[in-house]
């Protein structure tokens, strides 16, 4: 069973991919927030921008198995009018590594879909996925310790301690590396914070979230 808070087709809104046609499965729950508002304060992670309770969004519900959640993904991704090439499904949350497993990603597969996830970098990533982006959180373990893509969300610290983050994340097995401005109150100063460090560390790309920009979801 898999509990989906949300399934949609939209554009891959962030990093490498950004602008690719994609269909969003949102699954609910995550091991590092509970999702609830009163719990927020005393999560490892704190600023979370998604709802990811429950399964009542659009495209969402229990999927009793591997095959029925890939069919839905698939008529996703055909109630645009794609046609078979470049099917491509984005795993997210909450985290999506307390759900997606072989039998999905095989389900999927079997469809000519690629696969990639959004992680937090604290759960095994299992065999199989086309595209690992890690995105890791202050405080929380991380054992993905090389991927596709890094997407940091900046600042989660003070400057010094950024600096030496971005170092240590420099000599790790990532492929793409991307700064990504917190969304809030802050996010004008956060975006100019990116900017200055991606032109002081040229390793590092600039992740803006073109979906919230343009009102895309
Ligand atoms: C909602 S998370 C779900 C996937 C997974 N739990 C993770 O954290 O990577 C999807 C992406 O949004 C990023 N994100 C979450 N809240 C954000 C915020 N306030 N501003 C910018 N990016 C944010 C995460 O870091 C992650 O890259
Ligand atoms: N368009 C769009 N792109 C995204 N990239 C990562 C997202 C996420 O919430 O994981 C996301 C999202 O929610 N929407
Ligand atoms: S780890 Fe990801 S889904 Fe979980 S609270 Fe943080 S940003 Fe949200
Ligand atoms: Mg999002």
């Amino acid at each position: 069973m898999y509990t989906v808070k949300e399934l949609f087709p939209t554009l891959q809104g962030e990093g490498a991919h950004a602008g690719r046609a994609a269909i969003f499965c949102r699954f609910a729950g995550c091991n590092l927030w509970s999702g609830r508002e009163e719990d927020r304060a005393t999560a490892v992670c704190q600023f979370c921008d998604t709802d990811f309770v429950g399964s009542d969004g659009a495209g969402g519900g229990k999927f009793e198995n591997a095959e029925l959640l890939a069919n839905a993904i698939e008529d996703a991704w055909l109630s645009t009018g794609a046609g078979p090439q470049q099917r491509y499904v984005v795993f997210t949350g909450g985290e999506p590594l307390l759900q997606l497993d072989a039998a999905l990603i095989e389900a999927l597969h079997g469809k000519g879909f690629s696969i990639a996830i959004e992680t937090n970098g604290t759960i095994k990533v299992p065999k199989g996925i086309d595209w690992v982006c890690v995105s890791p959180k202050a405080g929380s373990d991380l054992i993905v310790l090389q991927a596709d893509e890094i997407k940091l969300v900046i600042p989660q610290s003070g400057h010094q301690a950024l600096e030496s983050l971005l170092a240590r994340f420099e000599g790790m097995d990532y492929r793409n590396r991307f700064l990504q401005p917190m969304d809030g109150l802050t996010l004008k100063e956060n975006t100019a914070l990116a900017v200055r460090l991606c032109q002081k560390r040229p390793l590092w790309r600039l992740s803006v979230q073109a979906h919230k920009m343009i009102g895309i979801r």
